[in-house]
């Protein structure tokens, strides 16, 4: 059988026991009143309990005395009854609660998981964080309250049936005690088998979402490549790993159920043979031995609650762990802040000052002593072949990762010192491969500006020659594009990309252009769109395109994370053999030198 990778699995042993009841207390701190007033409900409907054999016995002594019985009957109905009332309102409190638990495991988790590093998303599965949302915190909804609740109580009355046990015979306690300590050794190796096999299942769940999650962002792929099969199998796989895990859960769990059964039927068969001879001996009234044995059913109660706290808690454990590993991935520091949108912006200046990059520690150095500066306003073009580090500029000025070495400088200020949210409000950034998200046109257009008025679009969609496509749509701008925008071409993809981009009135344009040729028409206006642009922005471009470099008031030229020179189309073209070479080329960076 295939026991294998779990790569998640070391989470738990990873956090240690007292960090998990830690980070329960956490979750049930908040709701400790309404966990106590469950636990209460809990008691009283458990003390009432707890009466009943007392009653019985009672009621016994009375029949044989030949006294009357109606009032202690009518006692135990009103007893039963209002048991019942307690255990069910606690039993709602404590779903009410262990809701709310989930909720607020999972608003963490979702404002946590959006404002994760870019390096920590490159390292996780987003199909597997996302599983952490989904399903983790559900398992969270019986460990905070149920848990707690069923270990309290379970407690307290298994202490209050052994006190009370104790004073009707120390003898037969000593039995019960005894076999019960035999079973619960055994049930103590079991626990950690059950934490064992939840979290491998948890992580069966997440290589589950990670598998559709990499299916659905690749769908017409898979299709195209017929590998659906093949993918299905993958996810199946995922799928029959948490099964199994499951199971193995679920059968260490049946273990400890029927061993709780097992201690309490051995103390029966124990009790019965010693408190039988006991009666008959006359040491012991009968009454007392019946007693006896109706707390031996009692104890049922609080001993099956034990062990069913010992299973949530282990089950629970090891969600917390996976969603404790979130917490502890580093996250950015963003501050809300108002746009001032009415005043035209001025043009910002970049300067890169020796900027060494790599993306990860042990990964290769991507930037080495990048230098070069950038004025506020007109358009700069980075070329260079695949992999030269172009894109890697545009990330490092957006601050999605910190330059290893040297400084990047926005408007003079290293990117480090601008409030995060501030610096990227200054600039508009065009994805190379523009994506857009499901949603209606409008709402993709105004992604990044929210408070874009009607004129501020449609003077947008009218640059980015959009106007038309609008007018077309079913529902103009309130046409849903699909998942990913699959309802529109490559073409109006990416102008869709710029027009949000502009619509946020940047300072700073950072457009990384596809690598696709757009035809003829599209081309042309995406020039004038940028050329446009340029007049009051500062734009930088990563071009693939010979048109966009020849518009260009400088192009810098990079090599193998290098600047190899920067210069203008004619200046390079004559004095840089890697740009001539490029140019004369269309496709700038299809020329590498590899
Ligand atoms: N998130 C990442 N983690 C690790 N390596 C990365 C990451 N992103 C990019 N790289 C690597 O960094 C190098 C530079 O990538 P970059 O995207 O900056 O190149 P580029 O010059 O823009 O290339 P292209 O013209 O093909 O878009 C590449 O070799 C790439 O494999």
């Amino acid at each position: 059988m295939n026991t294998a990778s779990a790569p998640e699995a070391t989470g738990a042993e990873s956090l240690r026991a007292r960090e998990t009841l830690k980070a329960l207390y956490g979750y049930v701190r908040p709701h400790r009143w309404a966990v106590a007033l469950g636990l209460l409900c809990a008691l009283a409907g458990a003390a009432g309990g707890l009466l009943q054999p007392l009653a019985t016995k009672t009621l016994v002594d009375r029949l044989s005395s030949g006294g009357t019985i109606g009032t202690i009957l009518l006692a135990m109905t009103v007893l039963v009854l209002l048991s019942m009332v307690a255990e069910a309102f606690g039993a709602y409190v404590l779903e009410r609660t262990a809701e709310s638990v989930v909720l607020a495991a999972r608003r963490s988790l979702i404002g946590r998981l959006l404002r994760l590093r870019l390096a920590e998303v490159d390292r996780m599965q987003p199909g597997d964080l996302m599983s952490r949302v989904t399903s983790d915190t559900t398992l969270l909804r019986a460990v905070s309250t149920q848990a707690v609740v069923s270990a309290a109580t379970g407690a307290v009355t298994l202490v209050a049936a052994v006190v009370v046990m104790a004073f009707l015979d120390a003898v037969l306690l000593g039995v019960t005690l005894g076999v019960v300590a035999v079973v619960s050794v055994a049930a103590a190796l079991v626990m950690p088998k059950i934490g064992q096999a939840a979290e491998r299942a948890q992580a069966a769940v997440g290589e589950m979402s990670t598998g559709l999650e990499r299916v659905f962002g690749a769908f017409r792929t898979v299709k195209a490549s017929g590998a659906e099969e093949r993918e299905t199998a993958r996810v199946e796989a995922a799928a029959r790993r948490a099964w199994r895990h499951g199971v193995r859960s679920a059968k260490w769990e049946a273990v400890l159920g029927s061993a709780d059964d097992l201690a309490v039927e051995l103390a029966f068969l124990a009790v019965l043979a010693v408190g039988g001879a006991r009666v008959a001996s006359g040491d012991m009234p009968v009454s007392t031995l019946i007693a006896f044995l109706l707390y031996l059913f009692y104890l049922m109660e609080p001993v099956y609650k034990l062990v069913e706290a010992a299973s949530h808690y282990q089950e629970g454990a090891a969600a917390i762990a996976r969603i404790a590993q979130v917490d502890g991935l580093a996250t950015e520091k963003t501050e809300k802040q108002d746009r001032q949108r009415s005043v035209r912006p001025r043009p910002t200046s970049v300067r890169f000052e020796e900027v060494s990059f790599r993306y990860g520690p042990g990964l290769p150095d991507i930037h080495q002593r990048v230098d070069f500066e950038v004025p506020g306003g007109g358009m700069t073009a980075f070329v260079g072949p695949s992999g030269a580090g172009k894109s890697t500029v545009f990330a490092l000025v957006e601050r999605f990762y910190e330059a290893t070495g040297g400084r990047v400088l926005v408007d003079g200020k290293d990117v480090t010192k601008w409030p995060l949210s501030e610096l990227r409000s200054v600039i508009g950034y065009v994805e190379q491969d523009a994506p857009v998200l499901a949603g209606t046109l409008r709402e993709n257009l105004v992604f990044a500006a929210p408070g874009a008025t009607d004129d501020d679009i449609r003077e947008v969609l009218a640059r980015t020659r959009l106007d038309a496509l609008v007018e077309r749509l079913p529902h103009g701008l309130d046409t849903p594009v699909g998942h990913r925008g699959t309802k529109l071409s490559g073409g109006e993809r990416q102008r869709v990309a710029i027009a949000r981009a502009l619509l946020r009135r940047p300072r700073l344009l950072l457009l990384d252009e596809a690598t696709s040729q757009l035809d003829a028409v599209n081309e042309l206006a995406l020039r004038d769109v940028i050329a446009e642009t340029a007049r009051e922005t500062t734009v930088l471009v990563v071009a693939h395109r010979l048109s966009t470099v020849t518009d260009a008031d400088r192009i810098v030229v990079m090599d193998a994370g290098k600047v190899r020179a920067v210069g203008t189309h004619e200046e390079l073209r004559a004095e840089d053999e890697l740009y001539a070479q490029l140019a004369a080329t269309q496709l700038l960076t299809s020329a590498g030198r590899g």
